[in-house]
């Protein structure tokens, strides 16, 4: 469980301070499937900061499972729109490195890296170095690497963002796949409404100036989820909701 309690966030700028958030409040329950969606500026990556331990709330808290967030730690995995992934490694070896860190024995590594591998389709690539691989596969290497490392919760900013239209979808869909197989509460930011509508259970609207949240919508839909679905109806109606609680926001004076 992640709580967002009043959490505000300001930075020193030149003659006084700039309100990054203005007084948010959230709760994740366990598994759950959260998308943040909001116009660039909101806030969304302050709280994924937050969230991770990267930065700290100027007043507020945020806790997971009730123990207020001080830093990083291996029950939080991160994955951001760069891949982040070491070059010289192979897709095994980086998907291998946390465990590696985390002082998990030769074998076990193997087999919990192998076990990440091949359950987001890289099976064919273990040994490719990350050059030889597409973008989408990049980040799948960059997903597997994170779960490797067993974090209960998965915060990804925009992990989509640099692959083009088609492949997105397909990750959006493996990463599906993956999350349904291996429940963990993902906190995932996006600027697209289709995305984060396809991928939640929820999607939280964010507005800026200052951020907040303005708008939570549950995203009633059955998984898993199917090109069908996002051609239906029900889907649409949720898009639309969220396109316009992000589109149609009242500028406040
Ligand atoms: N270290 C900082 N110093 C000053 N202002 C900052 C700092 N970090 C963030 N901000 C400001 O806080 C606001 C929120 O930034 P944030 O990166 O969280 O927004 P975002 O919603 O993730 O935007 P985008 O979608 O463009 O990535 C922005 O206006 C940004 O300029």
């Amino acid at each position: 469980m992640i709580t967002i309690q009043n959490v505000r966030k300001t930075f020193p700028i030149k003659g006084g301070e700039f309100v990054a958030l203005g007084g948010v409040d959230l709760d994740i329950a366990d598994n759950e499937f959260v998308t943040v969606v909001g116009p660039s500026g909101c806030g969304k990556t302050t709280v994924m900061n937050i969230l991770a331990g990267l930065e700290t709330p100027t007043s507020g808290q945020a806790l997971v499972r009730e123990k207020e967030i001080t830093g990083p730690g291996p029950d939080r995995g991160v994955i951001f729109q760069q891949y982040a992934l070491f070059p010289w490694l192979t897709v095994r070896k980086n998907v291998e490195f946390g465990l590696r860190t985390a002082g998990v024995g030769r074998d076990e590594r193997r087999e919990r890296a192998q076990h990440f591998i091949d359950l987001v389709g890289l099976h064919d690539f273990a040994d490719a170095l990350p050059r030889t691989l597409s973008g989408g596969m990049k980040q799948r290497c960059a997903i597997a690497r994170a779960y490797a490392v067993n974090p209960s919760i998965l915060l990804m900013d925009e992990p989509f963002g640099a692959v083009d239209a088609l492949t997105r979808v397909r990750l959006q869909e493996q990463l599906l796949q993956t999350w349904s197989q291996e429940k963990r509460t993902v906190v995932f930011i996006t600027h697209d409404v289709d995305e984060a509508v396809f991928l939640a259970n929820r999607v939280v609207v964010m507005a800026a100036r200052p951020g907040r949240i303005v708008e939570i919508v549950d995203v009633d839909l059955p998984y898993p989820r199917t090109e069908e679905l996002r051609l239906s109806p029900a889907f649409t109606a949720l898009r639309n909701r969220v396109w316009s609680a992000v589109y149609h926001q009242e500028p406040i004076a």
